[in-house]
C-alpha cells in the first residue's frame, strides 16, 4: 500500500484502546479479588452458577460475534448484497429450540461440561471424542478471531501488526486467568456496547458523509444491492433464503445449543429460568448486531461503488476495504478511529476469552478430572488457569496459520462452525431425540459425520467451489490476485476435471448447509450403526437424557397411545421435586409420559444405571 495514502492515528486513537486493554484488565482483577477470589473450580469455571440474565445474554451474542462479524458481514454486503440479512430469520428458531429443549435438558442434569451429557447418555468413550471434536473447532476458531482485527488493521493503517497479535492475546489470557467466567462475562458486557458503540458511529459519520440517508438509499438501490427474496431451491447456491433461514437454523443450534461456550453460559446462570430468559434476550441483541453490520456495509457501498481500490490496497481482501472505509470516513474526528478500533478488539477480545475459558472448562472437566479423581481443589483450580494460559499462547500461534490461508474471513468461520460444529451437534441430537441410539453408534456416526465433513469441506476449498458465484458485473471488484495460490487452485482444478460431475456438485454444497448435513449424516450413521449393533434399551439410558421429541410432537394422542410410542422419564421430572421450581419449569418437567416414575427428593441417584451414580453425586457437590 502507498505509504502517502496510509490512514493514520492521533494520540488519542491509541489512548482509546488502551483504556479499553485496560479496563477489561481492571475487571479480570477485580473478580480475582473479590468474592470466593477465583479459588474454587467452581467458581473459575461456573461462576459460583449465580448470574442473571442480562449479563448472561450479552455475553452470549459477543461469544460467536468476533472482529469477524464486524468486518466480514459489510464485506459480503459490499460485494453481493443484502441477501445475507436473511440469516436474521434463522435467529427466531436458532434461539427457541435451545432455550426450550437444549437447555431444559442440559441445565437440569447439573453439569459441568456440555460434554458430560455424551457419558451420561452414552459412554466416556463418546464423551472424549465430543471433547476433542470441541477442542479442535475452538482452537482453529480462536486463531481466526486473533488475527482478522490486527491483519485488517495493519493492511490500512499500519498498525504493528504481531503487536495488535500479541497484545490481544495477553491481555485476554491474563484477565481470563485472574477472574474466571465470572470475569469473562462481565468484560463481555462491556465490550459488547463498545463493539454496538463503534459500529454505530461509523454508520452515524458515514451516513452524514455520503450525502444523508436518501442519497445512501438512491446509490445502493442504484447499485443493486437490496436483494429481494431468493427462493432458488437450489442447494449449490451459496446464500438464498433456504441456505440461511433453514441452513442457518443449524448453524445456530450448533453454536447456541450444544456448543460449550454458550451451554457453560446457561449453566452459569442462577436458575433455569434465568438461563431461559437470556437466551431469549440475546434475540433482539443479535437482531441490532446483524443489522448494524449489514447498514454498514450499504454506507461502504454508497461510498466506493464503482471505484477499483486495488491500487490503494495492494493484494489485500476486500476485508481489508472494510477497515480502508472506516478510516476514510472517520478521518479528521479526533477519538473516533479508536472507538472503531476498540469496538474491533472488544468483539474479538469477548470471543478469545470465551474460548480460551471454555477451552480450559472441557479439558480439566472431560479430559484430566476423570482420570484423577481424588485431586484436590486447590490443585484443579490451579491446573485450570495454566490450561487457560497454555491456550491462549497456542491461539498465537494459531493465529500465525491463519496468517497462511487466505479466503474471507466470514467464510472461513462458517465453514468451520459447520464443518466441525455440525456433527456435534448431530452427536447431541442423536442422544438426546433417539433413545435406541447406543454408544457404538454414537462414535461411528461422529466418525462418519467428520469424514464426509472434511471430504466436503476440503473438496470445495480444492476445487474452489462451494456456492461460489460471479460478482455482480455493476460493480468492479477489488480481487485477490495471490499468484501462488492461484497456482495451486488452477492446477487442483485440472486434476478435479476428470471427476465425476456428480462429484463436483457435491463439493459446491452451500456452506450454509454443512451444519444440517453434517449434523443429518451423524444422526443417520449413528442410529443404523445402533440398530445393527443392538439398539440401547429403555431402562438403560440414564434418566434425563433423552428428550421426549416423539412425544411432544405427538401431543394430540391420547396418553395410553403415547405411553407405548415413548420412553424414558427425564430427569427434570426427578430433579423438580429437589428444589423449588418456578411455574414455567413445572410445565416444562411435565414432559415425562411416564407419570410414575417421579421420585422423591434425594432418589434421583437410585434411577442411574452404576457408574453415573458415582459421577452425578461428584457433580453436585463440587
Ligand atoms: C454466528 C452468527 C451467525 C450469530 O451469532 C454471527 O454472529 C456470525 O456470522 N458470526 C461470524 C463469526 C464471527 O464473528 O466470529
Ligand atoms: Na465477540
Amino acid at each position: 500500500m502507498d505509504p502517502s495514502d496510509q490512514k493514520h492515528f492521533t494520540v488519542v486513537d491509541y489512548v482509546i484502546f488502551a483504556v479499553l486493554l485496560g479496563a477489561s484488565m481492571c475487571i479480570g482483577l477485580y473478580y480475582a479479588l473479590s468474592g470466593g477470589r477465583q479459588r474454587t473450580t467452581q467458581e473459575f469455571l461456573m461462576a459460583d452458577r449465580s448470574m442473571s440474565c442480562l449479563p448472561v445474554s450479552l455475553s452470549l451474542i459477543a461469544s460467536f460475534q468476533s472482529a469477524v462479524a464486524i468486518i466480514g458481514v459489510p464485506a459480503e454486503i459490499y460485494s453481493h448484497g443484502t441477501q445475507y440479512w436473511f440469516i436474521g430469520c434463522a435467529y427466531a428458531l436458532g434461539l427457541f429450540i435451545p432455550a426450550h429443549v437444549f437447555i431444559p435438558v442440559l441445565y437440569r442434569l447439573q453439569l459441568s461440561s456440555a460434554y458430560q451429557y455424551l457419558e451420561l447418555r452414552f459412554s466416556k468413550a463418546v464423551r472424549t471424542c465430543g471433547t476433542v471434536t470441541f477442542i479442535f473447532q475452538t482452537v482453529v476458531y480462536m486463531g481466526i478471531c486473533v488475527y482478522t482485527p490486527a491483519f485488517a488493521l495493519n493492511a490500512v493503517t499500519g498498525f504493528e501488526l504481531w503487536g495488535a497479535v500479541l497484545a490481544t492475546g495477553l491481555v485476554c489470557t491474563l484477565y481470563t486467568t485472574l477472574g474466571g467466567l465470572k470475569a469473562v462475562i462481565w468484560t463481555d458486557v462491556f465490550q459488547t456496547l463498545v463493539m454496538f458503540a463503534g459500529q454505530l458511529a461509523v454508520i452515524v459519520v458515514g451516513v452524514y458523509r455520503t450525502g444523508g440517508v436518501s442519497e445512501v438509499w438512491t446509490k445502493v438501490w442504484e447499485g443493486n444491492r437490496i436483494s429481494g427474496l431468493d427462493l432458488n431451491p437450489d442447494p449449490t447456491e451459496r446464500h438464498t433464503f433456504w441456505t440461511l433461514a433453514v441452513g442457518g437454523v443449524f448453524l445456530m443450534l450448533s453454536l447456541y445449543g450444544v456448543n460449550q461456550a454458550q451451554v457453560q453460559r446457561y449453566l452459569s446462570a442462577r436458575t433455569e429460568k434465568e438461563a431461559v430468559r437470556s437466551c431469549y434476550m440475546a434475540f433482539p441483541s443479535l437482531q441490532l448486531a446483524l443489522a448494524l453490520s449489514c447498514v454498514m456495509g450499504l454506507v461502504m457501498f454508497a461510498r466506493y461503488c464503482g471505484d477499483d481500490l486495488t491500487d490503494k490496497l495492494g493484494s489485500s481482501s476486500r476485508d481489508a476495504m472494510v477497515i480502508y472505509f472506516v478510516m476514510d470516513m472517520l478521518q479528521g474526528l479526533p477519538g473516533l478511529p479508536g472507538l472503531f478500533v476498540a469496538c474491533l478488539f472488544s468483539a474479538a477480545l469477548s470471543t478469545i476469552s470465551s474460548a480460551f475459558n471454555s477451552l480450559a472448562t472441557v479439558t480439566m472437566e472431560d479430559l484430566i478430572k476423570p482420570h484423577f479423581p481424588a485431586m484436590s481443589e486447590a490443585r484443579a483450580t490451579l491446573l485450570s488457569k495454566v490450561l487457560a494460559m497454555s491456550y491462549g499462547l497456542l491461539c498465537l500461534a494459531m493465529a500465525y496459520l491463519t496468517h497462511l490461508m487466505g479466503d474471507s474471513v466470514l467464510q472461513v468461520a462458517l465453514k468451520i462452525f459447520g464443518m466441525v460444529g455440525g456433527p456435534i451437534l448431530g452427536l447431541f441430537c442423536l442422544g438426546m431425540f433417539f433413545p435406541w441410539a447406543n454408544s457404538i453408534g454414537a462414535v461411528v456416526g461422529l466418525g462418519a459425520g467428520l469424514a464426509t465433513s472434511f471430504w466436503i469441506g476440503i473438496g470445495s476449498i480444492a476445487t474452489h467451489s462451494s456456492g461460489t458465484r460471479p460478482l455482480p458485473s455493476n460493480c468492479i471488484p477489488v480481487l485477490l490476485t495471490n499468484s501462488a495460490t492461484a497456482a495451486i487452485q488452477s492446477a487442483l482444478r485440472n486434476t478435479t476435471l476428470s471427476h465425476p460431475s456428480a462429484l463436483k456438485r457435491f463439493y459446491s454444497l452451500s456452506y450454509m448447509w454443512y451444519s444440517a448435513f453434517n449434523s443429518f449424516t451423524v444422526i443417520i450413521i449413528g442410529l443404523i450403526i445402533s440398530f445393527v449393533t443392538g439398539p440401547m434399551k429403555e431402562e438403560d439410558v440414564t434418566p434425563g437424557t433423552v428428550y421426549p421429541l416423539v412425544g411432544k410432537l405427538l401431543c394430540f394422542l391420547p396418553e395410553h397411545l403415547k405411553k407405548k410410542l415413548c420412553c424414558v422419564t427425564p430427569l427434570g421430572q426427578t430433579l423438580s421435586s429437589q428444589q423449588s421450581q418456578p411455574p414455567e419449569q413445572k410445565e416444562i418437567s411435565g414432559w415425562g409420559l411416564q407419570q410414575d416414575r417421579g421420585a422423591s427428593p434425594g432418589e434421583m441417584e437410585s434411577f442411574l444405571p452404576d457408574g453415573h451414580t458415582r459421577l452425578v453425586e461428584h457433580e453436585t457437590t463440587v
